[in-house]
C-alpha cells in the first residue's frame, strides 16, 4: 500500500508537486500516467526517499521509506535502468545489493532466470541491451520479494516482445497481491496492462479512476443501422436526440444510450440492424485531460525548466 498525502515538491523556482494526494491499494497494476514533466519521476522518487518533499508525506505500508529499516523487503523500485556500474557483471550488481539484506545466491540465480537473463549472468553490464538492463533492474527490485513495486517508464525502449514479457510479469506481480505502481507518459502502454488509473498534469492529480469507468465516462455516441434509417432518424429526432448521417446509411445519434434507442425503436415496429456504442479511444481521452497541463509545460520549459516536451 502506498499512500501520498499532500505532496508538494519545489525545485528552486519550478512547483513539481502540488499537494498531490493519492492511494494505491495492492493487488491490482496501478498506472501512473501524465505529460514529460508532470511530477511522476519526482513523485517516485519521493516515495522511495531519493528526494525529501517540500511539504507532505509519502508512507510506503504506513511508514516513511527512512523509516524501514530493511527497505528491499518492503519496496522495489527500477527508477532509471541507465545507473548501472559497467564493469560489473548482472550476478555481481545483485549480489552487491543483495549483501546488506543477506540475501541468499540462490535467490539471485532465480530472479535471474525469472527474468531471462541466467545466459548471461556473468558478463558485464556495460555490453548489455537497454533491455537487459531493464531485466536486471526489475531483478534489482524484486530481490527482498517486496509486497510494493515501483517501475518508472518500464517499457521505454523495450521491443514488442519485450513490452509483452514486461506486461505479463506486471500482471502476475499483481495477481500475487502486490502493490503495482508503473508510470508512463504514453496511454497506448497503459491501457492494455493497467487496472486502475492515477493522471497527472503540473504536479496535480487530475483524474483517478479504474480504465473501465475511464472508458464509459467518454461515450461519445451511438451508431444505428437500419433499413428504415430515415424514417427512424426523424423518430429519434422527435424525441429529443441529434441525429446526423453516418456511414453507409447509418445514423449517428448522440443524447441517448443503445437501450434508450432499442426501445423506441421496437416501440415504433423499426428493425434495427446495429447499435453501437461508440466511446473516445483512451489515448484520445488521456491527450485530451492533460492537454492543459502540457501546454503548460511547453510554457514553462521555453522558461528555461529542466526537461521538454520534445523528449515526448
Ligand atoms: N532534479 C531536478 N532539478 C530541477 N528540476 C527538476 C528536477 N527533477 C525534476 N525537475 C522538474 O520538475 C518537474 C517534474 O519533473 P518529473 O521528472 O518529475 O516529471 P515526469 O512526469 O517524470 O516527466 P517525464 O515523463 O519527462 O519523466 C519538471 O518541470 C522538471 O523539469
Amino acid at each position: 500500500m502506498i499512500e501520498v498525502r499532500e505532496l508538494t515538491k519545489r525545485y528552486g523556482s519550478t512547483l513539481a508537486l502540488d499537494r498531490l494526494s493519492f492511494q494505491v491499494s495492492p493487488g491490482r497494476v496501478t498506472g501512473f500516467l501524465g505529460p514529460n514533466g508532470a511530477g511522476k519521476s519526482t513523485t517516485l522518487r519521493v516515495i522511495v526517499g531519493l528526494h525529501g518533499p517540500t511539504s507532505g508525506v509519502a508512507l510506503v505500508n504506513g511508514r516513511r521509506y527512512a523509516e524501514i529499516s530493511r527497505p528491499l523487503y518492503e519496496v522495489g523500485a527500477l527508477l532509471d535502468a541507465g545507473t548501472l556500474h559497467p564493469g560489473r557483471t548482472a550476478f555481481k550488481h545483485l549480489a552487491c545489493l543483495a549483501r546488506s539484506h543477506r540475501i541468499a545466491s540462490a535467490r539471485i540465480m532465480t530472479l535471474l532466470e525469472q527474468m531471462g537473463l541466467q545466459g548471461v549472468a556473468h558478463k558485464r553490464v556495460g555490453g548489455f541491451s537497454l533491455g537487459m538492463r531493464q531485466r536486471l533492474g526489475i531483478a534489482a527490485a524484486l530481490l527482498g520479494d517486496p509486497g510494493v513495486i515501483l517501475l518508472d517508464e518500464p517499457v521505454n525502449g523495450l521491443d514488442a516482445e519485450g513490452i509483452r514479457w514486461m506486461r505479463g510479469l506486471m500482471r502476475t506481480l499483481a495477481a500475487e497481491g502486490r502493490t503495482v505502481l508503473l508510470s508512463s507518459h504514453l496511454m497506448s502502454e497503459m491501457a492494455l496492462t493497467v487496472d486502475h488509473v492515477l493522471i497527472i498534469g503540473r504536479g496535480r492529480l487530475i483524474a483517478e479512476s479504474s480504465m473501465e469507468d475511464l472508458a464509459k465516462r467518454f461515450y461519445r455516441d451511438v451508431l444505428v443501422r437500419s433499413p428504415r434509417h430515415l424514417e427512424l432518424g426523424g423518430i429519434l429526432q422527435a424525441a429529443g436526440m441529434s441525429v446526423s448521417s453516418g456511414p453507409q446509411d447509418r445514423l449517428v445519434v448522440t443524447g441517448a444510450d443503445t437501450a434508450t434507442i432499442g426501445d423506441l425503436a421496437a416501440e415504433r415496429r423499426i428493425p434495427i440492424h446495429e447499435l453501437t456504442q461508440r466511446s473516445a479511444t483512451l489515448e484520445d481521452i488521456y491527450l485530451e485531460m492533460t492537454d492543459e497541463a502540457a501546454d503548460h509545460r511547453t510554457a514553462d520549459h521555453r522558461g528555461g525548466g529542466r526537461k521538454g516536451l520534445g523528449s515526448a
